[in-house]
């Protein structure tokens, strides 16, 4: 059973602590265990990658047959049924829609002192793309990672999947055509996101690294932030839903075994006002957990990490769904707008009872790539603006270093930095 916690008797400080207590994302074995296969990737290369894919994913894999090439994708978009590969094609268009949107402007002016400012926005060279697949796949993932990479402008897309048991979903290679993904490998885990970050025989290193993935992929990326670039962490996934008494306990319950099944780690969370309700959904959820294919993974993660709270106001719950900052917040309520106001840290929010998360893991248009682990607290989704950068521009006249030139060289005088001052006071008189 998930833990039951009620906060009119265990009160919002303790019952916080239960729930974040419920979750240990990042051991220290597996930040150890990271850390020891980045040095063997690093020390290694392709051999590295093949050995750790040979002990991972328990298939023997050749340095020959690390990229995929493209007849392979082509014989994959083959073998795809036609009702996938539309509702791929409507995802992409949405996705694609909403993110262009994302797209920021150029600015220049010139201000009173005749300074012309501005800045321009240029993509990244090459981001890398980590597609997760251990032990479920994710087509849906790479046109997340991939489509606002490509409106963006980056010219090297460069995925990493893993095909565990040699297993690939042929979608997953039809999504990274539709997408527009330039290179493709069959690996996966903190090894290919070592190869992505320093490169190895076959894989040229990137400047960025983007992409949900489990505990190992989401410590490798904290490990080689600052050789290269990252999004955030989007490790395993989490769902917090504010329901009241007015809703389907069926439908919640799946909600919330929706982002169970996803990984042991997952997280899964309801906070209602309604102790009725409350145990018609945990009810709900033990009779769906029995029925699933995927129940083994949804039971662990529901038992372990997932949490029941009756709450005695909405307001109660909002401010316990902040402090927690989840992934996904639902807002299950009779008037979600007025909820949303209370709101302040979530990576999505879903509005009424007709808006199910599982639509924004696919076809919503949002990215379904988001910071977990509380880290909705600073971050945001993936989106554009992780594909580029900005860059400052300034112009000076004659005139206009005379107008701000002198303040310029006082400071470097209070810096005790002379050639910082002669660079300006040259140019005042001179200029
Ligand atoms: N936050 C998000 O935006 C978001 C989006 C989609 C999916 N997800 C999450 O992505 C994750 C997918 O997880 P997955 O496991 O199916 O695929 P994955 O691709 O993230 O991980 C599989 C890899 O993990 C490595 N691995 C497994 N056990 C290991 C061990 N003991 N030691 C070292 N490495 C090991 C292997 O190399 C394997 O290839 C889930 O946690 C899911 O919740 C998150
Ligand atoms: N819920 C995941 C993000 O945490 C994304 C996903 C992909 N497929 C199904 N779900
Ligand atoms: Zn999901």
């Amino acid at each position: 059973m998930p833990a039951r916690l009620d906060i009119g008797d265990d009160g919002f400080e303790a019952a916080f602590a239960r729930i974040l207590g419920a979750k240990r994302e990042v051991t220290a074995e597996v930040g150890d265990a990271v850390a020891e296969i980045i040095a063997q990737v690093r020390a290694d290369g392709d051999d590295a990658l093949c050995a750790l894919t040979s002990r991972f994913d328990r298939f023997e894999l050749t340095k020959e047959a690390l990229a995929i090439g493209q007849d392979e994708v082509e014989a994959a978009v083959r073998d795809c049924p036609e009702d996938q590969l539309e509702a791929l094609r409507l995802a992409a268009s949405r996705i694609e829609a909403y993110h262009a949107r994302q797209l920021p402007e150029d600015a220049r002016w010139t201000d009173e002192a005749g300074v012309t400012l501005g800045w321009r926005w240029t993509p990244i060279d090459a981001a890398g793309l980590y597609v997760p697949g251990g032990t479920a796949s994710y087509p849906s993932s790479v046109l997340m990672n991939a489509i606002p990479a490509r409106v963006a402008g980056v010219e090297r897309l460069v995925m990493v999947v893993p095909t565990p048991d040699r297993a690939l979903n042929p979608l997953v290679l039809a999504a990274a055509k539709l997408a527009g993904v330039t290179e493709i490998y069959r690996v996966g885990g903190a090894q290919a996101i070592a190869a992505l970050a320093f490169g190895t025989q076959t894989i040229a290193p990137v400047d960025k690294i983007v992409g949900p993935g489990n505990a190992f992929v989401a410590a490798a990326k904290r490990q080689v932030f600052g050789h290269v670039g990252i999004d955030s962490i989007a490790g395993p996934s989490e769902i917090a839903v504010i329901a009241d008494g007015g809703n389907d306990p069926a439908w919640i319950a799946a909600d919330l075994l929706s982002q169970s099944e996803h990984d042991p780690s997952s997280q899964s969370v309801l906070f209602t006002t309604d102790a009725a309700f409350a145990d018609a959904v945990e009810r709900e959820a033990e009779a769906q957990i029995e029925a699933s294919p995927r129940g083994r993974i949804a039971r662990a993660a529901w038992e372990a990490n997932g949490a029941v709270v009756t709450v005695r106001t909405l307001g109660e719950a909002a401010a316990l769904s902040n402090r927690l900052a989840p992934e996904h917040l639902e807002l299950a309520v009779e008037d979600p707008d007025a909820l949303l106001a209370q709101i302040r840290h979530a990576g999505a929010v879903f509005l009424g009872r007709h808006a199910p998360e599982a639509i924004g893991d696919y076809v919503a248009g949002p990215d379904h790539v988001l910071p977990t682990a509380r880290a909705a607290r600073y971050a945001s989704g993936l989106s554009v603006l992780d594909f580029v950068k900005r860059t400052t521009v300034t112009g000076l006249t004659a005139d206009a270093i005379r107008a701000i030139g002198p303040a310029a060289a006082t400071l470097a005088d209070a810096e005790g930095l002379p050639s910082h001052a002669q660079s300006v006071r040259l140019r005042l008189e001179q200029g």
